[in-house]
């Protein structure tokens, strides 16, 4: 620790603090950004998150569910305490030392799944979406790591640093959830200029792609789904502009994705947000077409429960300008583990084998920024 000599608190220092306290916090580092900010609540009142318009004026942070109609409710935390990448504020590092609320710990369950339960859940999805004429449905699992969790976190997330073109998040509301990640994918992104979004699926490992990458069937076909869809959407409110530039080929970690970028500098009322959120997510990169039933037969075969994996979460400025990506490369924080989440697009043309091993290497960047961090306590 180095506030006695230096009279500053890093960010890495406040995750701790606030993870010993069980104080309500958040951090993020945008795409292609420096800086890291910290926000952090100092009332322990779990808010829940009621849409732009009801939230418009107010700084902090959404963190939202895959599912809007599951158990896990969306949240906002409050940045009653906000900072960039360091605190100086003698009065406001001693404020935050000094809150400490009571709060039962989350205790985790493991479902994770075995290579062959996956790929019988794999058959199992392949042969709905051919019985059911079904063109796309996401499937996903988790891979559980007992550990120091909360000592590894916060390292974890300094160590994530180095992947400039992700959104990296560590945050937590003590008792009721806490994620942790570097997610590649922007849901919505709204400012001054207007929205951005993207269309992002098709995965290859940079380990084996042709220079350039080359993308067979089965991967322009999922990625065009998402695109379709996302631009349907967003046509629906941006009427007079639309710019859609790709699909381009992006890098996330040791995986190659295919990209479609969209933007509008439409600006639109606060409840029309709050429309285009509802109907944008969500998207077959995470869910599948039709969403309604893709969300069915998901709920159905996977063994775990999503939560906050691939719902969307980011800050909110009291501008009302959001960032907001898919809770992707992801991992939910427990006081004693670490639960890795990851999927893949999954069409009739899938192969189960392929698809499996797909989620392998999406696991592996966390996977291995984790076994470094742990070298020698971590049999993985
Ligand atoms: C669902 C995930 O990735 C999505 C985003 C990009 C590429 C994907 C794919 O190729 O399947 C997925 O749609 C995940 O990483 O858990």
């Amino acid at each position: 620790m180095t506030l006695q000599t230096e009279n500053r608190l890093s960010v890495a220092e406040a995750q701790a603090i606030c993870l010993r306290n069980n104080i309500p916090f958040y951090s993020y580092r945008l795409p292609g950004s420096h800086e890291v900010v910290f926000g952090a609540q100092l009332t322990n009142n779990i808010r829940l998150f009621k849409g732009f318009e009801k939230h418009r004026g107010e700084k902090g942070f959404i963190i939202t569910p895959f599912n809007p109609a599951s158990w896990s409710f969306p949240f906002f935390i409050q940045a009653d305490l906000t900072f960039t990448d360091y605190l100086t504020d003698q009065e406001a590092i001693v404020n935050l030392r000094n809150t400490v609320f009571n709060t039962p710990g989350r205790i985790f369950t493991k479902q994770d799944c075995e290579h062959f339960e996956y790929l019988d859940e794999l058959r199992t999805l392949i042969a709905t979406l051919k019985r059911e004429g079904m063109r796309k449905a996401v499937l996903s699992r988790t891979i559980t790591i007992p550990c120091d969790s909360l000592r590894i976190a916060p390292v974890l997330f300094e160590q994530m640093r180095q992947y400039h073109h992700a959104f990296l998040f560590f945050a937590a509301i003590p008792g009721k959830c806490a994620w942790i990640g570097a997610s590649p994918e922007t849901f919505l992104k709204y400012d001054r200029n207007g929205f951005f979004s993207m269309s992002l699926a098709g995965t290859q490992p940079v380990s084996t792609a042709q220079n350039p990458p080359q993308w067979g069937e089965k991967d322009i076909e999922e990625q065009q789904i998402v695109t379709d869809y996302i631009q349907n959407t967003l046509k629906q409110f941006f009427t007079r502009h639309l710019e859609t530039e790709g699909p381009i080929t992006l890098q996330a970690g040791n995986v190659f994705h295919l990209c479609t970028f969209f933007r509008s500098d439409e600006q639109i009322p606060p409840d029309r947000i709050d429309e285009l959120v509802t109907q944008l997510h969500p998207t077959p990169a995470v869910c599948g077409i039709p969403k309604k039933r893709a969300m069915q037969v998901i709920t159905e075969i996977e063994k775990q429960e999503r939560g906050y994996y691939a719902g969307y979460l980011g800050p909110l400025q009291a501008t009302g300008a959001f960032d907001l990506f898919v809770n992707l490369r992801t991992m939910e924080v427990f006081d004693d583990a670490l639960k890795l989440y990851v999927g893949g697009g999954i069409t009739p043309l899938s192969d189960p084998e392929t698809e499996w091993q797909e989620t392998c290497q999406k696991a592996d960047t966390l996977l291995n920024l984790i076994r470094q961090i742990n070298y020698g306590k971590t049999t993985f």
